[in-house]
């Protein structure tokens, strides 16, 4: 019987999957390979190998069942397009099967499955003929992809001519005007504007309510615990974690943040989780109980995602500006009843605290602290500049103050910095006494069921009613943001 026949509600079925390809130092080598060891095993001599076997996926297995959306996330190279690749039929495995029941639509990497000779309308038809539609049914859809990928006259041009941006438009258009059992996306929604962006998440959300199977690639975590029932940690070709969104991008954030040895440790803990038996561990693991540097079996970095100290969160791009009078130390981040943290939770109240030396006789002290998103636009920040009885009027050579900012974290989901100043008087001079740039960095949990975007929370509280004479609408209303934990 085939896999369709006996698949029930699985949509796809990855088994031990293992994917090589053959690493050459040098072109040349490429081309000796193809000659020197037939020649060689012709006259009875060991054939020489001019190439190192890399893998690029080893014996990844996992199912997806219909109606599931799954995100796959992992490092760079670590494996997650290659195993869309093996999923969608585009790269052969080289061991293990892979077997999937339905009509899949893929968005792989920016141009594949499209001929750049080809017009767009051309594309359109070609993509979905290979997709199983007849020329009857793409004409039918034809207005509606068009309509969808919103790149005007470019429809009737090569796609050779095509930007990125409307190229990955057409490809979705096509793509998810189809009706695909599964979509496997590959990262291509972060290529398109923000309105693009928006309208193909509200396809695939219709894809999710209609029962189709969505798997998808992306170094979103906000994105993989917005849309995601599932996800999959990959790293260095190995399917390292199988797990709740929250849990999955909380261990693969950590991994991010480590070095070669430390990442090392962590994946031997994360992967000890996937043995029989270990469930207490995995468990630990993914409520961020593993891992403290108290911990006896402390893997090097712990916490859970959702408010917790990450060791390896640190600042990688300080500037400490040369000190005119003050220096400042210790800073840190904790919550009201003073545990250290550094992610976060929207909507909570922190405390910034650091300590500030004087080298020298000062007056008219300010201090201050802003919060940056990591491109370096300021979002927010305060300091004493407007608040004179908040201001220390003379400081002496030696004497320390610790400052405290009592403040609220209005940030969404993502990772942000914190700049650091004292600014003063010294021999009648204003300068800052002490500055610090990305002093440190601290990141913002990610949350499911929010109404927010962007980075600043807004505290929006929807209420949707019906109008007047008309019908009630079918969505809850009165959903109020608040209650949910921003
Ligand atoms: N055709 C190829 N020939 C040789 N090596 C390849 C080939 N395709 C992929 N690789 C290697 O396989 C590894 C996995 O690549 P892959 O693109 O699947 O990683 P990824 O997790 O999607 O990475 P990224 O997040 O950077 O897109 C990488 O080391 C890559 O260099």
């Amino acid at each position: 019987m085939s896999f369709e026949e006996t698949a029930g509600d699985v949509a796809i079925r990855v088994c031990d999957v293992s994917k090589h390809f053959l690493l050459f130092d040098r072109p040349q080598d490429r081309l000796k390979q193809s000659i020197v060891p037939r020649l060689q095993r012709l006259v009875g001599r060991p054939p020489t190998r001019y190439y190192r076997d890399f893998a690029a996926l080893s014996g990844v297995s996992f199912e997806v069942r219909r109606g599931e959306t799954v995100g796959i996330v992992g490092r760079n190279g670590s494996g997650k397009s290659t195993l869309l690749q093996v999923v969608c039929g585009t790269l052969r495995p080289n061991a293990g099967s892979v077997a999937v029941n339905g009509r899949i639509a893929a968005l792989l990497e920016l141009g594949a499955g499209f001929n750049p000779e080809f017009t767009g309308r051309e594309n359109v038809y070609l993509n979905a003929a290979i997709l199983g539609l007849s020329r009857e049914e793409t004409d039918a859809r034809f207005d509606d992809i068009a309509r969808f990928a919103d790149i005007g006259d470019f429809i009737g041009q090569p796609v050779k001519t095509y930007s990125s941006g409307m190229y990955v438009r057409l490809a979705f258009a096509t793509a998810i005007n189809v009706d695909p059992d599964i979509l496997v996306v590959d990262e291509a929604l972060s290529v398109g504007d923000e309105a693009f962006q928006r309208k193909c998440f509200a396809r695939i959300e219709q894809i999710q309510e209609r029962g189709g199977t969505i798997l998808f690639v992306t170094h979103s975590a906000q994105l993989v615990v917005q849309l995601c029932s599932r996800a999959l940690l990959m790293d260095r070709g190995e399917l390292i974690m199988d797990g709740k969104p929250k849990a999955v991008v909380s261990n693969y954030q950590k991994l991010l943040n480590l070095s070669g040895t430390e990442a090392a440790v962590r994946r031997a803990a994360i992967l000890a989780t996937k043995q029989p038996g270990n469930e207490p561990y995995a468990n630990a693991l993914a409520t961020g109980t593993v891992g403290r540097p108290d911990s006896p079996s402390a893997p090097g970095c712990g916490g859970d995602s959702n408010e917790d100290f990450d060791p390896c969160l640190v600042s990688k791009s300080a500037v400490a500006y040369v000190q005119q009078g003050a220096s400042i130390h210790n800073l840190g981040i904790t919550t009201p009843s003073g545990r250290r943290v550094n992610i976060l939770r929207s909507g909570r109240r922190y405390v910034l605290d650091y300590r500030v030396d004087f080298h020298s006789d000062s007056t008219d002290v300010i201090f201050g602290m802003q919060v940056k998103t990591m491109s370096g636009v300021v979002l927010g920040g305060a300091n004493t500049s407007h608040r004179r009885e908040m201001q220390v009027r003379r400081a002496k050579s030696g004497d320390q103050l610790i400052v405290r900012f009592d403040f609220q974290c209005v940030f969404l989901p993502g990772v942000y910095a914190i700049d650091v100043g004292a600014l003063g008087q010294v021999d009648g001079d204003v300068r800052f006494l002490h500055r610090i740039l990305d002093a440190t960095v601290f990141r913002v949990a990610p949350e499911a069921n929010t109404l927010n975007f962007g980075h600043i929370g807004i505290d929006a509280k929807l209420t949707i009613r019906a109008d007047g004479a008309s019908t009630a609408p079918s969505c809850p209303t009165d959903v109020d943001e608040s209650a949910q934990g921003i």
